[in-house]
């Protein structure tokens, strides 16, 4: 059997690839990173320099005075002094520089991460708890940054820093640089190797940790009401405090595998000088070096290993970065759900009809296909005509809303809505057309005016207000005393639950799109406040084509022209209010009568 130095459960060719797409990123970043490793390795020689040139002039002043002969110190006493300034110059420019491209490196990767991101959403991202992303946004994409910093300049450092010291060594004595490569080897190799073996499972199991414990503690954090009126605080704090413990096991080993290669090293490079000692010692005497040089030549050997110090720890790295890419591209490589050709025409909008024909959609179970959740759906929606979608849980109203906001793609069936096919629509360029008002809309922890703006960003000062005076809004927050300025709190937490679905219709009214989609715009909210909001989303619903989801049955009478009712996946009833709910034993008539 052959032994592999690696870890057993390290994937190289997988490694391999991965690192090649890493590298690839870094690319349009070449000439900052190739300064930066120049003044690390500027750095490196002059250090090598500075130690090896005060050997040989403490041991050369020593010996002259001894003998009381007479020496010129000022030069080697300037040359020390220059390399002193050296190292600390160098060191202060390679930081800049390197410092430098991992802030610009960074910055680019998230963004990247992002926009990599977006057309995943929603249908891509739902396995994924919200913790775990945001910890693949921030920690994954900082460990790639890594693979530069911590990786690419030491080992280049290492490789060209270590050569050029073996080759001068080489003019002094081919032994000496023999004997030093060995050791070095060793330093620079083995010890790194062993390093990453042992540290690299308690290393792979401190992320996944430290990920649980993200989770633990956002979740914790975000049920904190729940967990203080069902008296759960104490076995949340239980739960983070074995994650901890397990945490600081692990932490341990990583520790002990850290501790051991600091030791080896300190090890090889004292083992190589005393060798160098001994091997230079007969070069002394048959008058090949001076005396002084022998000093000099262990000094020289002894800083050599510089070069490799940080190489158990690059290895290390290498490890943590390519875990990260792994997982970095394990989500960037999921397809979307809805896949668009990148050069995808974007066709003219030509009337707000919408026609949906034998329709299926079934989203992925956790054990193979799941049952359709719209199972051969028909209806229609002629411009400028009112809706209602009803129907018992699970019908599939809120699936028919995803299908039409192109955020999950549907397997049989035909969609027409603008005029074209759906499948001709780039998403973005489809919901441009589409308004969305929600039971569940999303307040970001930003002003009033930005939460509104997000609907159009070019809005002018007067249009915000006329929206939100038709959104019955404006007098409330001409009331603030920081007006529109207000922020709006986490998840728009300062606001009523009222209030909030009124920036939702606002918002609506600032995008002024042809279809509305209404998506149990009034749940969850008090009897006064939705009779009010259903009068005001009258206003909205004005000169455009509308589907309005509700539960709300008796209210709708009013509001629209047409009901549709939904069962198990298709429309089983449909015709105006009134007619359906005079019809005996009908479903309309049912679910009206079971409220
Ligand atoms: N993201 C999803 N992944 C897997 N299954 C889903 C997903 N969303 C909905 N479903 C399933 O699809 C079916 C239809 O759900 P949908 O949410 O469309 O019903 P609904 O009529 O909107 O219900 P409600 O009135 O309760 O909102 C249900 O069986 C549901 O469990």
């Amino acid at each position: 059997m052959r032994w592999n130095p690696l870890p057993p459960d390290f994937d190289l060719p997988q490694a391999r690839a991965d690192l090649k797409r890493l590298v690839g990123l870094f690319a349009p970043y070449r000439n900052w990173m190739l300064w930066g490793a120049l003044a690390a390795l500027l750095t490196l020689l002059a250090n090598v320099a500075l130690m090896t040139a005060s050997g040989w002039f403490i041991a050369q002043m020593a010996l002259v005075g001894l003998v009381g002969a007479a020496m010129d110190y000022f030069t080697p006493a300037a040359f020390i002094r220059g390399m002193a300034i050296t190292r600390t110059a160098g060191r202060y420019i390679e930081r800049l520089i390197t410092h430098e491209a991992t802030f610009r490196l960074l910055q680019e990767l998230r963004v990247w991460f992002y926009r990599r991101l977006e057309p995943l959403a929603p249908a891509r991202l739902q396995e994924l708890r919200s913790a775990d992303l945001s910890s693949r946004l921030i920690s994954d994409i900082d460990a790639l940054n890594h693979l530069y910093l911590r990786v690419l300049v030491p080992v280049g450092v290492a490789l060209l820093g270590g050569a050029l010291i073996l080759g001068m060594m080489t003019l002094y004595s081919g032994r000496v640089a023999a004997s030093t490569l060995l050791f070095l080897l060793l330093a620079g190799v083995a010890v790194p190797l062993l390093t990453f073996r042992l540290g690299h499972g308690p290393g792979r199991r401190l992320v996944a940790l430290r990920a649980e414990l993200r989770s633990a503690a956002v979740d914790g954090l975000q049920g904190l009401g729940e967990l203080r009126v069902y008296g759960g605080a104490a076995r949340q704090a239980q739960r983070i405090d074995a994650l901890t413990d397990v945490m600081i096991g692990q932490q341990r080993q990583l520790s002990r595998a850290t501790g051991l290669s600091q030791g080896l090293l300190g090890l090889s490079a004292n083992l190589a000088m005393w060798c160098a000692l001994l091997l230079a010692i007969p070069l002394v005497t048959d008058a090949s070096i001076t005396p002084a040089e022998l000093p000099m030549l262990a000094l020289f050997v002894l800083s050599s290993f510089e070069a490799v110090l940080p190489l158990p720890l690059a290895l290390q790295m290498l490890g943590e970065t390519l875990a990260a890419a792994r997982r970095v591209f394990g989500i960037l490589d999921a397809r979307p759900q809805v896949e668009e050709p990148a050069d995808m025409p974007v066709p003219q909008w030509e009337r707000a009809d919408v026609e949906i024909d034998g329709l299926r959609l079934r989203y992925p179970g956790a054990r193979g296909e799941a049952a359709w959740a719209l199972d051969g759906l028909s209806l229609q929606l002629r411009a400028g005509e009112r809706v209602a979608l009803v129907g018992p849980s699970g019908a599939g109203k809120s699936t028919l809303v995803q299908a039409l906001l192109r955020f999950w793609d549907y397997q049989e069936g035909s969609v027409r809505i603008g005029g074209h096919d759906l499948r001709a629509w780039p998403g973005e360029a489809l919901r441009a057309h589409i308004a969305v008002v929600s039971q569940d809309t999303y307040l970001f922890n930003t002003t009033i005016r930005d939460n509104l703006m997000l609907a159009k960003p070019e809005a002018t000062e007067d249009e915000v207000i006329a929206a939100c005076k038709a959104a019955q809004l404006h007098d409330f927050i001409a009331a603030l005393p920081e007006g529109y300025e207000t922020w709006v709190g986490e998840a728009g937490m300062r606001l009523s639950g009222g209030q909030a679905r009124r920036v939702a219709i606002a918002r609506a009214l600032l995008r002024n799109a042809p279809l509305l989609i209404l998506d149990e715009p009034t749940e969850g909210l008090d009897a006064l406040t939705e009779r009010d909001l259903l009068r005001d989303l009258v206003q909205l619903m004005q000169g455009r084509t509308v589907l309005l989801i509700s539960h709300r049955i008796a209210a709708l009478p009013a509001a629209v022209d047409r009901v549709l009712v939904m069962e198990a996946g298709r429309v089983v009833e449909a015709g105006a209010p009134a007619e359906l709910l005079a019809r005996q034993g009908g479903a309309f008539r049912a679910l009206h009568d079971a409220l």
